[in-house]
């Protein structure tokens, strides 16, 4: 193996800068030139590859986004699109590939791999935290700390005014980031994944608490399927409580910024596995970390088995909001 490509694709998480410089770092101590793929699959099938020099990687470890830029490419959907990126991976000669993303462009990688026999080593990378086969992804940290500081900061004005806000995190299909960032920042309630049904409840347990004297509220919801979903429900909840209420959507404010050193931790050693294992002979597998042991999965255990919230984090969050 003489030449690596790294690739970002999907969403950008913190952390996938750390990522790249360690994969480049790696590659240097093995003796291997590390290539990057611009824009994704996108720049995948277009050809924009080029050789990654030191200095590229330099004062990255701290940026958030993805140096090399990224992308949601329907082409690579199809198996023209995919041939036309295998086409430019041989012709620069790549011999083996990391993809840096969500469990979207670990699909895409999958097909490649499988109709062209290049290895792949995938490293999971998104915010949600939703990709089985690792206790953490890439950015999930970072993202929730934002989360947290911002809950911090509505809880200011929640107070100073008497008012009960919606807070929506990040999650299209999971309640991770909710989860965590709920439980960390003291919320009333946890409106996790597609929980409209939950209004009446919720509601009860509002009037609840504010029948025993609570003058404020922070409610935390996943965003599910359809990021905006806080707005209808607070309006639900306002035709039934009388308190002011407001709604703030936190959006991709979570997925940018500096990664936390957990984040950057785990890029780093991801990075430098995924190096490891292809110049080991390895290929269709993720590599992750599972109780700080670093673990490799075949794709097939990975894909499309979304990883589920512990249920004793639920318990918990019940616990510590009463309901
Ligand atoms: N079924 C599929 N077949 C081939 N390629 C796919 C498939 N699903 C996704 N991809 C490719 O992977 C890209 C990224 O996928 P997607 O938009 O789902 O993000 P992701 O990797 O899951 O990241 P995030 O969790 O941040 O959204 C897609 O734009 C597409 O190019
Ligand atoms: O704005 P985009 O790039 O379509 O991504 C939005 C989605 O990506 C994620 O942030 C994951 O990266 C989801 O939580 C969110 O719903």
């Amino acid at each position: 193996m003489q030449r690596i490509a790294v690739v970002t694709s999907g969403g950008d998480a913190p952390g996938m800068n750390a990522c790249i410089r360690a994969v480049y770092r790696a590659g240097v101590y093995a003796g291997v030139e590390i290539y990057g793929i611009r824009r994704g699959y996108t720049g995948m099938i277009d050809g924009d590859i080029y050789k990654i020099q030191r200095h590229d990687v330099g004062n990255i470890i701290h940026q958030g986004g993805t140096i090399l830029g990224t992308s949601r490419s329907e082409e690579f959907k199809t198996p023209e699109g995919r041939q036309k990126a295998a086409d430019q991976l041989f012709e620069k000669g790549i011999d083996g590939l990391i993809l840096i993303g969500g469990d979207g462009s670990f699909k895409g990688g999958n097909y490649l791999s499988e109709e062209t026999g290049i290895p792949i080593i995938a490293i999971p990378g998104t915010i949600d935290n939703d990709i089985a086969g690792t206790d953490f992804s890439i950015g999930f940290d970072t993202a929730v700390n934002i989360a947290l500081e911002s809950i911090d900061r509505i809880r200011d004005t929640a107070i100073s005014h008497g008012r009960l806000f919606f807070v929506e995190v990040m999650g299209h299909t999971s309640s991770f980031i909710a989860l965590e960032a709920g439980i960390a920042g003291g919320a009333a309630y946890l409106v996790l994944h597609n929980g409209h049904q939950e209004v009446e409840a919720l509601c009860s347990h509002l009037e609840s608490l504010f029948t025993k004297g609570k003058h404020h509220a922070i409610v935390v919801v996943a965003e599910g399927d359809h990021p905006g979903c806080s707005f209808s429900i607070a309006k639900q909840v306002s035709s039934r409580i009388k308190m002011e209420s407001r709604v703030c959507v936190l959006g991709h404010t979570q997925r940018g910024g500096s990664p936390t050193s957990r984040d950057r931790v785990l890029a780093a050693k991801l990075g430098v596995s995924a190096v490891n294992a292809l110049l080991n002979g390895q290929g269709g597998v993720m590599v992750g970390e599972i109780k700080r042991e670093i673990v490799f999965q075949p794709f097939s255990d990975v894909i499309g088995k979304q990883q589920k919230t512990d249920p004793r984090m639920d318990a918990l969050s019940r616990i510590l909001t009463g309901f």
